[in-house]
């Protein structure tokens, strides 16, 4: 009798539990996980009996109560995204997204997902993914939706802070001014300067290897060239991966693992406060700590950096942003300005490579409209790379660096109708895939999968469709690129110096698949892309 009172309280409890935590969702593992597993414990003591039986009685009808409770629910036509279709394990659990996020193939996934069921599918107990140019701008633009849990992550507890990227509201809006100061025309001039001597690095090094015949992962390179540029900008400085030829400090490996890991969190954000804990995600935040020291003891460089601006040097805002803000804002543009611009100058190279008519156009435009190699890095002239321009756009299309990105949330009493078709309850996560609205035959037709340049300097045929709408790279509306012309810049003077200087081709027969390699780490990640380079 003793121990039935006993199953029946911990199914009571599980049930309980339930509810709770439908209303109130925990907002760390470790506090959650010791309420869970003593809960029980503290019913065999209060009820009895206090033996063994009773102990593995109780967990057993209390975990199993709650595990089937939960799954009953989120699979039951009661479950406000019941109408949604989606696979059935994302639907029951977010571990289905955590096992998508350790396979780096998340874009690809949702894509596929989007073929099977459609423009709108459920892709986690309260998290929908949407396919459609409409749902840009009304999650995205004003009037959207506020960042969802996933950036909760971006920030640092020890700074007592956010990033710009984990902000949401006014705060959002107030130091997104700063940035958007940062990145004026004026600004970029300066940054200009700063990038040219990276670049100008670079082929130094390149030269090198061309000379010695030598075959390199440019990809690699590519990834030297972007942080030592975002260590300049952001902490006057920091890394010199092309001079030493590699991450001699392990800072950027370190870096790496922390954005690779918090992709992965950032799915069950209540383990987060637990993950911060490791010293690997440390590690790069006591750079970003050490760059700044040296940072302020340096003091105004010659070329205003992003530090200038973000640190409000020239006295614009009434109130100063505290340090603890531009460490944090620095580190973002580490974390947000490396990968994203490597990844996509390495896919350039790969789509010219694997398209030897487009690489001998883009190569003679470089040459019409810069003879001399001297004024490569000179972005005056980008409006007339018609072609490389082109050519760019569409490795952004195909491959965007951020090809899922994390999902908006619905708050409390803010359902609504979206895109005048998806009806979307409160509390529920919507994600836009750059990757899979990007290869909706919707919005590019004819042939969405295929690298063609020229779809964006022909006219356009009654039957064929570029919807420039649907092209968000750089995401849309708010809490777009903070520094999408900086990238521009970034991607055209470096890309036009590639193609002035040198020949290259692939090394390995292999490289004509390195496009598969790429993952989705919220920012990609990508293998080895090894080439055989000349000087022209
Ligand atoms: C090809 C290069 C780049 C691409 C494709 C790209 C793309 C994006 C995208 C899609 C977002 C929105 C992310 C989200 O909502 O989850 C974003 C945000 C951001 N990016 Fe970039 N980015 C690039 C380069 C850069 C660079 C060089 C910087 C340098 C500082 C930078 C700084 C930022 C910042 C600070 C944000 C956060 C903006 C906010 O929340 O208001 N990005 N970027």
């Amino acid at each position: 009798m003793a121990l039935e009172r006993l199953a029946f309280s911990a199914a009571a409890l599980a049930l309980a539990n339930h509810v709770y935590c439908n209303r109130y969702e925990p907002k760390t593992a470790h506090n959650a996980l010791l309420a869970l597993v003593s809960q029980p414990i503290l019913l065999v003591l209060l009820l009895g009996p206090k033996t063994i039986t009773g102990l593995l009685l109780v967990n057993s009808v209390f975990f199993t109560t709650l595990a089937l409770s939960i799954t009953t629910y989120r699979l039951s036509p009661w479950h406000p995204l019941a109408h949604i279709p989606g696979p059935r394990a994302a639907r029951i659990s977010k571990l289905w997204a955590v096992k998508v996020g350790i396979s780096g193939n998340r874009h690809r996934v949702l894509k596929d997902l989007h073929d099977l069921y459609g423009d709108c599918v459920r892709i986690g107990p309260n998290e929908i993914s949407i396919n459609n140019v409409e749902a840009v701008k009304s999650v995205l633009g004003p009037g959207g939706f506020q960042k969802g849990q996933f950036y909760d992550i971006f920030s640092d507890a020890k700074l007592g802070t956010s990033t710009l990227l984990g902000l949401r509201g006014d705060a959002h809006a107030n130091r997104r001014r700063i940035w958007n100061r940062g990145m004026s025309t004026d600004s970029l001039k300066d940054f200009e300067v700063i990038l040219a001597k990276r670049v100008a690095l670079l082929l130094t090094q390149l030269d090198e290897f061309a000379r010695e015949g030598r075959q390199i992962d440019i990809a690699e390179w590519f990834t030297y060239l972007t942080s030592d540029f975002m260590g300049d900008m952001a902490f006057g400085g920091g890394f010199e991966m092309m001079r030493d030829g590699g991450d001699k400090d392990g800072v950027y490996a370190a870096n790496k693992l922390g954005v690779k890991l918090s992709s992965i969190i950032a799915q069950i954000p209540w383990l987060w406060p637990t993950i911060n804990l490791l010293p690997s995600v440390q590690q790069f935040r006591l750079f970003a700590r050490q760059r700044t020291k040296a940072r302020i003891a340096a003091g105004p460089k010659e070329h205003k950096d992003l530090w200038y601006h973000l640190m409000d040097e020239d006295g614009h805002e009434k109130v100063k942003p505290t340090i603890a803000e531009v460490v944090g804002d620095g580190a973002l543009a580490i974390v947000a300005g490396t990968d994203t611009s490597s990844l996509a100058l390495a896919t350039f190279v790969w789509c010219m490579l694997s398209n030897p008519d487009i690489y001998a156009r883009a190569k003679a435009e470089v040459d019409t409209v810069y003879p001399d190699l001297d004024a490569i890095l000179d972005a005056g002239k980008h409006e007339e790379l018609k072609i490389v321009t082109a050519c760019l756009q569409e490795v952004l299309r195909l491959f965007p660096p951020i090809p899922s990105a994390g999902a908006r949330k619905v708050s409390a009493g803010d359902s609504r109708l979206i895109a005048n078709r998806f009806f979307i309850p409160e509390h529920t996560q919507i994600c836009l895939p750059a990757y899979a609205i990007h290869r909706n035959p919707k919005n590019f037709y004819p042939a969405p999968e295929k690298y063609d340049p020229d779809r964006w300097l022909r006219p356009l045929s009654d039957s064929e469709i570029l919807n420039q709408a649907a092209f968000i790279p750089f995401s849309y509306g708010a809490a777009n690129c903070a520094a999408k012309n900086l990238a521009w810049r970034e991607l055209l003077i470096t890309a036009s110096a590639i193609l002035k200087q040198y020949d290259m081709r692939f090394a390995e027969p292999e490289a004509g698949h390195w496009v598969d390699t790429i993952k989705d780490f919220y920012v990609t990640d990508a293998g080895k892309l090894k080439v055989h380079i000349t000087l022209r």
